[in-house]
């Protein structure tokens, strides 16, 4: 993400031009405080942005096509969610623009970063913008959801206490921290941890007030923990130098620490074949000037 801005830079300095951020999100906490009749889980969590993540860019097609320029293995274009969020967008609108879509991916897939998310909401929001077709926010918002449970948040633009599947967003001010991540070998299927039978599914609510920063866990961690050894071993090892927790449904954990200097100490010290990296907290989302108030 270094290599794009990271403030909320002014809409009109967003052009076709521009390499597009999509920052990953962190779970700091993740609570499962129900289940819908629809087989849904009720959560509560709170997402932080963070500077590191994938990269789009866009470039106008004539024939009102569009396309992915290198799709990403295992992934056919038609499921990428880049993909699905531009058709969506031309659909909802009858827009007959067409893009193709270059995304440069740093982000593990179902590293619980929400990389996919992520890229399907800077997709919504670029486009709205680049087509100049003038959805709210909370029209985009609502067309990401039926993208994934993950997408609304992105799209809303501030660090957020989220309810419902995540949904329900109400802004939430982070102090400034820098978070170790460690990316663990694996990719954990969300469906599959929230079928699991383990599952908590009963953690009392929290009324949003409450909440302060370094409260609760992450009920999808002991699930995880128990299938993905990966995962254990490297929550089992963070948990030495700081308070660790998965983010979202794994695989990836992370810790705060309260300077880059000690994060950066503890990663040095991390195992052969341990993969991490440090990144900031974001006050909000890269692109949140892109959407008029
Ligand atoms: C757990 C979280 C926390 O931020 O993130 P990730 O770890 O995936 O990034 C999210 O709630 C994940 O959202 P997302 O990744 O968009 O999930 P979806 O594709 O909508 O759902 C995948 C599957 O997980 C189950 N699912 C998902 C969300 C939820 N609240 N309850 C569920 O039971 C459903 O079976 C669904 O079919
Ligand atoms: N642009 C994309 N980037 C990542 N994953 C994608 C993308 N489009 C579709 N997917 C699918 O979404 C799944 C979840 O990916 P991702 O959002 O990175 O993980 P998580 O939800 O754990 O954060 C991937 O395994 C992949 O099959």
């Amino acid at each position: 993400m270094s290599a794009v801005p990271l403030a909320n830079t002014a809409a009109a300095a967003w052009t076709w031009d521009s390499a597009y951020p999509a920052p990953a999100k962190l779970n700091l906490f993740l609570h499962v405080v129900g289940r819908r009749a629809d087989g849904y889980h009720c959560l509560q969590t709170v997402f932080r942005f963070v500077d590191h993540g994938d990269s789009l860019r866009f470039a106008p097609r004539a024939d009102g096509e569009v396309r992915l320029v290198a799709p990403l293995p295992g992934v056919p274009e038609e499921r990428d969610l880049t993909v699905r969020a531009a058709r969506l967008l031309q659909a909802e609108t009858g827009c007959r623009q067409g893009v193709d879509i270059t995304v440069d991916k740093r982000l593990p897939m179902g590293g619980g970063l929400g990389g996919g998310s992520s890229d399907a909401a800077t997709t919504l929001l670029a486009l709205n913008h680049l087509w100049q077709l003038g959805l709210s926010r909370q029209r985009l918002q609502a067309i990401g959801l039926t993208l994934g449970a993950d997408v609304p948040v992105f799209v809303f633009g501030d660090n957020a206490f989220a309810e419902g599947v995540g949904e329900a967003l109400r802004p939430v001010s982070l102090p400034p921290a820098c978070y170790l991540v460690l990316e663990a070998p694996v990719e954990v299927p969300t469906a599959l941890v929230f079928s699991a039978p383990d599952l908590r599914r009963d953690t009392p609510a929290l009324a949003a007030a409450d909440w302060r920063p370094g409260e609760g866990g992450n009920d999808l961690e002991a699930p995880v923990v128990a299938r993905f050894p990966a995962v254990a071993e490297r929550l089992a090892w963070l948990t030495q130098h700081a308070r660790a927790r998965m983010t979202g449904s794994g695989a990836c954990v992370f810790a705060e620490f309260p300077t880059r200097a000690a994060a950066a100490a503890v990663l040095r010290a991390a195992p052969a074949g341990f993969v991490g990296w440090l990144a900031e907290g974001l006050d909000g989302h890269p692109l949140r000037e892109l959407v008029a108030a």
